[in-house]
């Protein structure tokens, strides 16, 4: 059988709840041969991230070039790139093999506030990486760090994602996992036009991996094909079945469950 392809490139969590571990079993619940490059090992756990060992930007290039060279990709995101390194090889390889769907989560700070992204890397996001992307999905802290904007409601995510898209990023999702209230609004705007998706808030500590999950979903439904306005609807079904099943293990943030939204005969 043939197989639709997405590729990860991002941080390992040991934990097993987010970074390359959460973007692979995410690819594997919605029927997409996941692959990955990895950009750094972390020691992580539901507690925090106790280290973080980068990789060279070389051994990134080299993860690329092996997974294109021979199996080839649908589509892309990156998660963790922790270094302007980092980011300016992804940016070369993106170029080099005319990759358009790209799906770009700007990682910049675990939960327990470890930072996954050196401060003087913003600019290379911004620049480099931004203009090379179909879809940015910042959650609200990253959304104001790349915009300027402060978010404190649904007009100043519009703001946000206008400044973002200025970028010169296709699509911006803005995820509204850090909302205040019951309700946690997505916001898509597609240069044009804003689309919201709404869930209701799920009161649990156990969302480690959650922004990584809802990414991978989306590059999993582009990667078979969908518009990026179906991948949002799929992904915030998706987050939604893994926060409501979510898994407690550990003593601190526990997973999300990946198996719950085919479990419930979504697909
Ligand atoms: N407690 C929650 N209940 C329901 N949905 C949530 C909850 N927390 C996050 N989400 C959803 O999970 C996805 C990831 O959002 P977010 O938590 O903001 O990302 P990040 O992990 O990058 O901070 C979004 O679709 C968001 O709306
Ligand atoms: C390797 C790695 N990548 C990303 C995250 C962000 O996790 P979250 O999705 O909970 O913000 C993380 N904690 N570790």
């Amino acid at each position: 059988m043939t197989a639709k392809k997405a590729m990860t490139i991002a941080g390992s969590d040991s934990g097993g709840g987010a970074g390359i571990q959460a973007d692979l079993k995410t690819f594997q619940e919605l029927g997409v041969f996941g692959t990955s490059a990895i950009t750094a090992v972390t020691a992580q756990n539901t507690l925090g991230v106790h280290g973080v060992y980068p990789m060279s930007a070389d051994a990134v290039e080299k993860q690329i070039d092996a997974v294109i060279q021979d199996i080839g990709l649908d589509a892309l995101k990156t998660g963790m790139l922790f270094s302007t390194e980092i980011i300016e090889a992804v940016a070369s390889k993106i170029k080099e093999h005319n990759i358009t769907n790209v799906i770009v989560d700007p990682v910049m700070i675990a939960k327990g506030g470890a930072p996954l992204l050196q401060e003087e890397a913003m600019g290379a996001l911004k620049t480099s990486l931004l203009p090379l992307a179909l879809v940015v999905t910042p959650n609200i802290p990253e959304a104001e760090a790349i915009s300027g904007v402060t978010i404190k409601s649904v007009e100043d995510k519009e703001k946000a994602a206008k400044v973002i898209a200025s970028f010169g990023v296709k699509n911006v999702l803005i995820k509204g996992g850090h909302d205040e209230g019951n309700k946690t609004i997505d916001l898509l705007y597609d240069g044009e036009s804003f689309y919201t998706f709404t869930g209701q808030r799920i009161d649990t500590k156990d969302t480690h991996g959650t922004g990584c999950t809802f990414s991978a979903a989306m590059t999993a439904a582009i990667a078979k094909g969908g518009s990026v306005r179906v991948a949002a609807e799929t992904a915030k079904q998706f987050i939604q079945a893994a926060i409501e099943d979510g898994i407690n293990i550990g003593n601190g943030h526990g997973p999300t469950n990946h198996w719950a939204y085919k479990k419930r005969g979504k697909c």
